[in-house]
């Protein structure tokens, strides 16, 4: 794939996404990026060899692709800005902004474009992300193909086949890693109290948390089985876990999952429309 990719704004997700495509042997000549901030401009030069500009629309005049890299706040200002320079090209947009939807990303820049809404997360920074991603109807397979290109220089890709799942993949994939952090600090916190120092407690936790991710991913059994095989009959996991499970755990995370994807809606709703 040697299409030319412009990314409007040059901050931390877009940073993972060009240093991703970089080492995957994406030619530093075909990305440029754009901020107007001379600061970040100047932290990507120091960090890569790709071509950045403080102006969007001279930016995109010759891109095939553009990388919507803003935060979801702005980015009806911004695609207002670069309406007529994106029709002009009518290059493939992709979003990796949280929360708007392609109806509003469209007609917000012009109206008729292929759009790939994406939903990337933090670990994307160090190349281990989960993107989930879905095409409006302009969409070719082409397209797909490059948009998912993209994606995937920074860890998984899924496609999903509504827009809404947009928003299940936010509460799982995109807002997730926080869920993981919360979960660690809990299980420092708790090891101290039972007498570990912080540091002890803090490379358990992680280590733990690096094994038991990567026994699901390579063991071929899931997660029951694995659990099952941790808890000894009478056994202290079979004490801990009974905890949970009398604490509602299951329940718990459901209930949490569910405000998540019901706030994507609300934040859509909030920053889209027509007001
Ligand atoms: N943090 C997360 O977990 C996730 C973030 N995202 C999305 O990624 C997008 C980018 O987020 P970050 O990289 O964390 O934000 P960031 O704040 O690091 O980067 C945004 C960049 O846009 C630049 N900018 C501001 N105005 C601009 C303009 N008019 N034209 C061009 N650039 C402009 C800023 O100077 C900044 O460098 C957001 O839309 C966010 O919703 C998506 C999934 C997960
Ligand atoms: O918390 C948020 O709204 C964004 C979306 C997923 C991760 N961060």
């Amino acid at each position: 794939m040697n299409a030319k990719i412009c990314f409007i704004g040059a901050g931390n997700m877009a940073k993972s996404l060009i240093g991703g495509l970089l080492a995957s042997g994406y030619e530093a000549k075909n990305i440029i990026a754009t901020d107007p901030s001379e600061e970040q401009r100047q932290a990507l030069g120091s960090q890569f060899a790709i071509e950045s500009f403080a102006d969007n629309n001279e930016a995109l005049m010759h891109a095939d692709i553009v990388v919507l890299a803003v935060k979801p706040q702005i980015l009806r200002n911004v695609c207002a800005e670069i309406s007529s320079t994106v029709q002009a090209g009518s290059p493939l947009v992709l979003s990796i902004a949280a929360g708007i939807r392609t109806d509003d990303i469209d007609r917000w820049l012009g109206g008729n474009l292929p759009i790939v809404r994406t939903m990337p997360n933090t670990p994307a920074l160090i190349q281990t992300g989960a993107t989930g991603l879905f095409a409006n109807a302009r969409v070719n397979d082409e397209q797909k193909s490059q948009a998912e290109h993209i994606m995937r220089a920074t860890g998984l890709t899924l496609w999903v086949d509504t827009e809404a799942k947009i928003d299940a993949v936010t509460a799982l994939s995109g807002s997730g890693p926080a869920y993981y952090f919360l979960f660690m600090e809990a299980m420092e916190n708790a090891a101290e109290k039972l007498g570990l120092d912080h540091k002890t407690a803090h490379l358990l936790t992680m280590q733990t948390a690096l094994g038991a991710a990567k026994m699901v991913m390579e063991s071929h059994q899931d997660c029951a089985q694995l659990r099952a095989n941790v808890t000894s009959p009478n056994g202290t996991t079979q004490k801990a876990i009974e905890h949970f499970e009398s604490k509602q755990l299951r329940e718990i995370v459901e209930g949490a999952m569910t405000d998540a994807y019901q706030r994507a809606q609300e934040l859509a709703d909030e920053l889209g429309g027509d007001a």
